[in-house]
């Protein structure tokens, strides 16, 4: 939903979900609040049904009994029951205000919702930076539809023109689960808090990922819940929020497997028109045009490396997503197809030459693999071939050609992988002051050392 939440936190605030049946931070979510008390693990479960459960309880009727003031109300509920693997235990947890209403479950440990839990965007009981683009995208025209594309299911359209480095979307998840749980829980039991995780989702996200595209005939709801989310899960880290087994600090980051409704219609393209990257401040997902799309195209993501050959990028989709890959790289003439596998050959060879800082690499082979890409149509990874060609421009003392491709490249790159990444502080650095960057004259001077080295001999 667009909208706001029916249920505001202002007039109406949240109380426990019926079923809520732990100490965990309910009524009043308090963070600092300890969550040592052990969850007891079910013993036994039955089967589940999708239909939803209250979430909100009906407010009590008014009385004349003077009245606590208010306190503030936990946004989050937690699964009735919770599965284990190790020492760990995992729960669902749903915050139903999320993302202007839309809601969002997590399904992580305790003491890990705790943190993540007390800290942005998830510590706030709405969303306001969701709610403000969920605004901004109802004023203006969509700029795609979701309808049948022929052999591939649903997919999205472009509706207008979308020119290059545009925002297509930014969609907050239906679901995130802990990788840990995705790799550690046996399938049924995964299957149980999922079931859980959706039931708790408000109902319009609920139903549009139930209507996700999942696998052959399910047999029960909780497996084609179970097949909807693996099928349509992007891998997806939040910093920040790492958590050892005993609940310590650990790893500065979690990675979690998260569906979104939206998002999760793009089809694949080895060549893609769209990029992405998960903003782990907003809990977005951030969708960009890398080439200009014209209305009635698809548009589309990669699922695999676009650097993979082409007989790898084949097998791959076939393993994960069971189809047969029709894109334009992947049927291409036998004689093109082959010639596109010598370039991503060659795009390969020449980035091990380039990182290699000992070695003795060319602005010119820089160049050229910046003409590979293009050749080959990989835009959505445009942004390492300039980042390579800065370096090398920057290596020889040229500062106008390497200010323009570090330019180039944080054009490209902040938009393919966020603010955060290493490369994007390089490049500012290198444009705000070449000769003080690292790699300033690194090849000459390495030459200069070399032919000197030489000499002695
Ligand atoms: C994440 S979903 C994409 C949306 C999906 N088409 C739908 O109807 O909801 C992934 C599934 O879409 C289908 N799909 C995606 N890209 C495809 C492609 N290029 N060719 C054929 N099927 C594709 C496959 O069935 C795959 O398992």
């Amino acid at each position: 939903t667009t909208g706001h939440p029916s249920h505001s936190i202002a007039s109406s605030p949240f109380t426990c979900p019926a079923h809520f049946n732990s100490q965990f931070h309910c009524p009043a979510y308090n963070p600092q609040s300890s969550v040592t008390k052990r969850i007891k693990p079910s013993s036994s479960h039955t089967a589940q049904s999708l239909e939803p459960s209250p979430e909100v309880q009906p407010e009590p009727e008014a009385s004349q009994e003077p009245q606590e003031p208010p306190r503030p109300a936990s946004p989050w509920s937690r699964s009735p029951v919770c599965r284990r693997v190790g020492l760990n235990e995992f729960c669902a947890f749903t915050h139903s205000a999320f993302s202007a209403g839309q809601g969002i479950s997590l399904i992580t440990t305790p003491a890990k919702m705790l943190l993540l839990g007390s800290q942005p965007p998830l510590n706030e009981s709405f969303s306001s930076t969701s709610s403000d683009s969920a605004a901004a995208a109802k004023e203006e025209a969509p700029l795609f539809q979701d309808i049948p594309i022929p052999g591939k299911g649903i997919g999205l359209v472009a509706t207008q023109m979308i020119r290059a480095g545009r925002r297509v979307m930014a969609a907050t998840p239906a679901v995130m689960v802990d990788d840990k749980a995705f790799r550690g829980l046996r399938r049924e039991d995964l299957a149980i808090l999922l079931g859980q995780a959706i039931v708790a989702l408000p109902g319009e996200h609920r139903a549009r990922f139930l209507n996700l595209s999942g696998s052959a005939v399910e047999e029960t709801q909780l497996e084609k819940v179970y097949k909807i989310f693996s099928t349509n899960a992007f891998r997806t880290t939040v910093f920040g929020v790492g958590l050892g087994v005993d609940g310590k600090e650990g790893d500065k980051e979690t990675d979690f497997q998260s569906t979104f409704t939206e998002v999760s219609r793009l089809n694949h393209d080895c060549s893609p028109n769209l990029g992405y990257y998960f903003d782990s401040a907003t809990l977005s997902h951030k969708v960009y045009a890398v080439k200009d799309i014209f209305p009635g195209e698809e548009l589309t993501v990669s699922y695999v490396d676009v650097l993979h050959p082409s007989s790898t990028r084949t097998t791959l989709l076939h393993k994960t997503w069971s189809f047969t890959c029709t894109c334009a790289r992947c049927t291409a003439e036998p004689h093109l197809l082959a010639e596109s596998d010598a370039r991503v050959a060659q795009i390969n060879q020449l980035r091990r030459e380039l990182d290699d800082y000992s070695a003795s690499a060319t602005p010119e082979k820089a160049e050229l693999l910046v003409t590979l890409y293009e050749l080959e149509g990989v835009a959505v990874r445009i942004y390492e071939a300039y980042y390579r060609a800065a370096l090398e421009w920057n290596g020889v003392g040229d500062a106008a050609r390497a200010t323009r491709y570090a330019r180039l490249c944080l054009a490209r790159g902040l938009v393919l992988r966020g603010p955060e990444r290493p490369f994007v502080e390089s490049m500012r650095g290198l444009v705000a002051d070449p000769a003080g960057h690292w790699s300033w004259r690194f090849r000459v001077k390495d030459g200069l050392k070399r032919e000197a080295e030489e000499g002695r001999k």
